[in-house]
């Protein structure tokens, strides 16, 4: 069993997790057991309709967060698919607890589910595939140094 460990960020400039993205969710993602989970409010950068987040804000900090169970599956891999169940109009400047959870693994595949949550009533929820891969994938397409440092970060958390 997992205690409570806050979680290096993706990158530094992650649309979800990076603090200096000046416009991303600045999610600050904890492992604790067998989920991970964080507290965030949307603002006026995520807005859709007047008041309310917009839902690709939403399905952004599911997707992210998801990107964080990483860390209980023990391997790279990246989002195929993401489907997003929005129950509830979710108002700015509220605060919203999400959770993301690992379901199921096959030798490719990751199942992961995330819910975010305003008191006690599920406001969103959300089911993905993410796929495997090896870390040559981020050398290919991305930036292979920043993924290192990542991993460095993580063992080097408290
Ligand atoms: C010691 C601890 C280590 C931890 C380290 C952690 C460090 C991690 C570092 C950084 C993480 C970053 C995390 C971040 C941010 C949040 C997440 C994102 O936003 S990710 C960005 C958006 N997503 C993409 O950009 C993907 C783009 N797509 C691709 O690159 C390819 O499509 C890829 C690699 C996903 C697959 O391509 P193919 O050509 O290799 O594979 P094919 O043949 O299409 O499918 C392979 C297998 O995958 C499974 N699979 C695929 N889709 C499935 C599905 N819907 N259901 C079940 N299985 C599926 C099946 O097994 C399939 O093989 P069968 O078809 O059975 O032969």
């Amino acid at each position: 069993m997992r205690g409570d460990k806050p979680l290096p960020a993706h990158a530094p400039w992650c649309m979800g997790c990076g603090e200096d993205n000046p416009n991303g969710l600045h999610l600050e993602v904890h492992l604790h057991g067998d989920h991970v989970y964080a507290d965030l409010q949307f603002d006026e950068r995520h807005s859709g309709a007047p008041g309310l987040a917009h839902g690709g804000a939403i399905s952004a900090a599911c997707d992210d967060i998801m990107g964080f169970t990483l860390w209980i599956a023990e391997t790279p891999a990246v989002t195929r698919t993401l489907t997003v169940e929005y129950r509830r109009p979710v108002p700015l400047h509220t605060p919203v607890h999400i959770t993301a959870s690992l379901v199921d693994e096959t030798d490719r595949a990751l199942f992961i589910e995330a819910n975010g949550t305003v008191g006690d009533t599920t406001y969103f929820a959300a089911e993905a595939v993410f796929v495997k891969v090896d870390l040559s994938h981020f050398l290919r397409h991305g930036d292979w140094g920043a993924t290192a440092d990542l991993i460095t970060r993580f063992f080097q958390a408290d």
